[in-house]
């Protein structure tokens, strides 16, 4: 298809995703190709074509950031209607008028039945909807859609990189799925340890390819993986109402170490797995936790199944357009607290109208936990499917939701203690793990390794798949990833061994790890602000403050004035921790204190920043003739009160802390009271 008139566009990285302003040059750029701007990838799905030649990169144009169309008498140009609908994934319906096609209303979202209520004429753009009445113009249907929440852009959080192409030739990733007929073991795997029949991995094009394995537990070899891919709408020319699909990233996972091998591209782009199954007019969906249970939940109900697109229950913002067409979705997690929890905080985010949350274990004490495991159980997913309920409206909560809770709680004590740490066994043993909804208070002197340390643990604690974000206010993103990368490699990384660089990298871009852009002093409301839009964006569950003292720098022009901000920040973030349920770490610097060790009383502020804190560590540092022993010293801990200090030693090779046996610890001391 001919690129109707020249384009330039303007790139700019938003969170997760590269977002490209495009902007047509023939009406002297006065308003955006696309409104509001559109990602690298959808602008390429809408132009094929698209000549380089016509594209200035890495430009800024400062429009407007939403880039509205600005007139109200503008009339749109031939196909504008169904191109801003196609782009917008807005899927249009055809009707019995050739000028006419059914749309969602860009207003109300009907309680019962189809969303697809209102008509557009496609030459004019005006809009009707018959279950709200509202009429509009071109000029407010698009405003409309600028002014909704996921078209509203974010320029305070970035993730770092963004290979969003293929590393192989996009017919190689193609060939994947016909490649599966020729490993007859693979496809027995599926149908002895899954239920999965050979007719349902050829319906989803579920294929074997080499990626390689870069954890860093394993060699940096290739391995023999299934892979899942991710398909998107595909638009082939302008008028086209019924899009085709296309694969947009593939899951690369290793049977031999059942786990993710790679994510191909690495970044995170639009497009769910087994999306291209959904009918155009299809109205329900299932959304499952990995392609297992998806499958298995297709298999048995045939209602067109997909799964989260990451790794954790991270439902992120690219793809919740995709999910938009949608009168009824089934959210089918594991049934234990994670899952449930997940259910629960997707239900709010999706609409709860729309959302059914299915119970594997129904109500059932022990047993399948997840659709594939019923699968395999021989249990009726049908059966299954029928009993999901709508989430309970917050304030009113039924006693069955309440008796399953505290069922589940019962049955997974170690779920509801939070997150294990595998770096520092020893903190669970004090702590417990790492939970949702805590405030945690981080302190010790200067220099003695606050960044470091709290860098790994939420390493850590990501790995296992907590949504975390990073806001740095002392040292630039670029030198905090920096160590964390080094952390994640396990060694340093230097011009010697730079051709490691981007698989390490690449690994860790698949972490859902966000970094505030904030640096230095910076007003609580634009934190804030940053802080809830990524908790909806990206669910995060994990947010880093570090540090107080550096947020707020020259905020207050008088000593008390400083302590009463620092006293109201603290006060937000506790408030923010319990109503979104995130854990907030906030580091604070202790007051001028020269003794070996702080206590509680030692830190920075008025007493209210430790009574509103859940947990207080104090990273302490003890001289002794043999060298120093630090400690993570737990000085408060409102979960079961158990206090201790945890000695360890740190690895200048991995920027790493280890735990000190007792053993070692014990002998490092011997030696010092001997020297005494
Ligand atoms: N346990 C440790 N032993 C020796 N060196 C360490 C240790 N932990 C961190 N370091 C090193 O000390 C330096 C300072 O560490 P870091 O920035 O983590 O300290 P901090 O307490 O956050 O500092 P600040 O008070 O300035 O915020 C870094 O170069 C780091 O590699």
């Amino acid at each position: 298809m001919p690129l109707p008139t020249r384009v330039l566009w303007a790139e700019r990285n938003f969170g997760s995703c590269t977002r490209v302003f495009a902007i047509n040059t023939r009406h002297t750029w006065r308003y955006p190709l696309y409104s509001p701007p559109v990602t690298q990838n959808r602008l390429y799905n809408a132009y094929p074509a698209l000549d380089t030649s016509y594209i200035k990169p890495k430009t800024y144009f400062g429009l407007g950031t939403t880039g509205h169309v600005e007139s109200k008498h503008y009339s749109p140009k031939h196909n504008e209607v169904i191109e801003f609908l196609n782009s917008n994934f807005q899927f249009p319906r055809k009707t019995a008028n050739a000028e006419e096609l059914a749309i969602r209303c860009p207003k109300c979202r009907p309680r019962k039945g189809t969303y697809y209520t209102a008509i557009i004429r496609t030459d004019k753009g005006t809009f009707k909807c018959s279950d709200c009445q509202t009429v509009g113009l071109w000029y407010e249907y698009t405003r409309r859609f600028n002014d909704s929440e996921l078209s509203k852009l974010f320029s305070t959080i970035e993730s770092l990189g963004f290979r969003s192409n293929f590393s192989k030739p996009k017919e190689e990733i193609e060939r994947y799925s016909t490649l599966m007929k020729d490993y007859p073991e693979v496809i027995k795997w599926f149908e002895k340890s899954k239920g999965l029949t050979q007719e349902t991995l050829e319906i989803f094009k579920v294929g074997v390819a080499k990626y390689h394995n870069i954890d860093p537990s394993n060699s940096l070899r290739e391995e023999f993986c299934i892979t899942f891919p991710r398909y998107a709408p595909y638009y082939n020319h302008a008028d086209q109402i019924e899009p085709d699909s296309q694969i947009v990233r593939i899951k690369a996972w290793s049977t031999e170490s059942e786990e993710t091998v790679a994510f191909d591209p690495p970044s995170t782009v639009t497009g769910l797995f087994g999306y291209d199954l959904v009918p155009h007019h299809g109205e329900e969906i299932i959304l499952a936790g990995t392609e297992f249970d998806a499958m298995a939940a297709y298999q048995e109900t045939k209602i067109p199944s997909t799964c989260l697109p990451h790794n954790s229950y991270q439902l992120s913002i690219e793809v919740l357009p995709l999910l938009e067409r949608f009168s009824k979705i089934y959210l089918w997690f594991d049934d234990d607290v994670a899952g449930q929890d997940a259910a629960e905080k997707f239900a709010e985010k999706l609409g709860i109208e729309r959302c059914l949350i299915v119970k594997s274990l129904n109500g059932q004490l022990d047993g399948p936990v997840n659709a594939q495991q019923a699968l395999e159980a021989g249990k009726d997913l049908k059966e299954i499917i029928k009993s999901a309920k709508p989430l309970q409206h917050e304030q009113i909560i039924g006693f069955e939701w309440l008796r399953d809770s505290v069922y589940r709680e019962l049955v997974n004590p170690d779920q509801v203690q939070g997150v294990q740490s595998i770096d520092l066994p020893g903190l669970n043993q004090v702590l417990k793990g790492h939970r949702r909804g805590e405030l945690t208070i981080f302190t010790g002197t200067t220099g003695v390794g606050k960044t470091t340390v709290l860098s790994q643990l939420s390493l850590d604690y990501c790995k296992s798949g907590v949504n975390t974000l990073w806001g740095s206010f002392e040292i630039p993103n670029v030198r905090l990833a920096k160590k964390m990368l080094q952390q994640f490699a396990g060694k340093e990384l230097t011009k010697e061994n730079i051709k490691e660089f981007p698989i390490w990298a690449e690994k860790f871009q698949q972490l859902p790890m966000y970094f505030l852009k904030f640096f230095g002093s910076t007003e609580l409301t634009k934190v804030t602000a940053a802080m809830e839009h990524a908790i909806y964006a990206f669910d995060v569950q994990h947010i880093i403050i570090d540090n107080l003292q550096f947020m707020l720098a020259e905020q207050a022009r008088y000593h008390n004035d400083r302590w009463e901000l620092q006293d109201r920040t603290v006060g937000t973030f506790r408030r923010i921790a319990t109503e979104r349920n995130v854990h907030i770490t906030l580091v604070v610097h202790p007051k001028k204190d020269e003794r070996e060790f702080l206590d509680i009383n030692s830190i920075f502020g008025s007493a209210k920043v430790t009574q509103e804190a859940d947990n207080v560590v104090i990273l302490q540092r003890r001289i002794t003739e043999n060298g120093e022993i630090r400690y993570l010293d737990i000085k408060k801990n409102r979960f079961d009160g158990t206090l201790a200090a945890i000695p360890f030693e740190f690895d200048h090779e991995s920027l790493k802390i280890r735990q000190l046996t007792k053993l070692d610890h014990d002998s490092r001391l011997k030696i010092r009271r001997k020297a005494h």
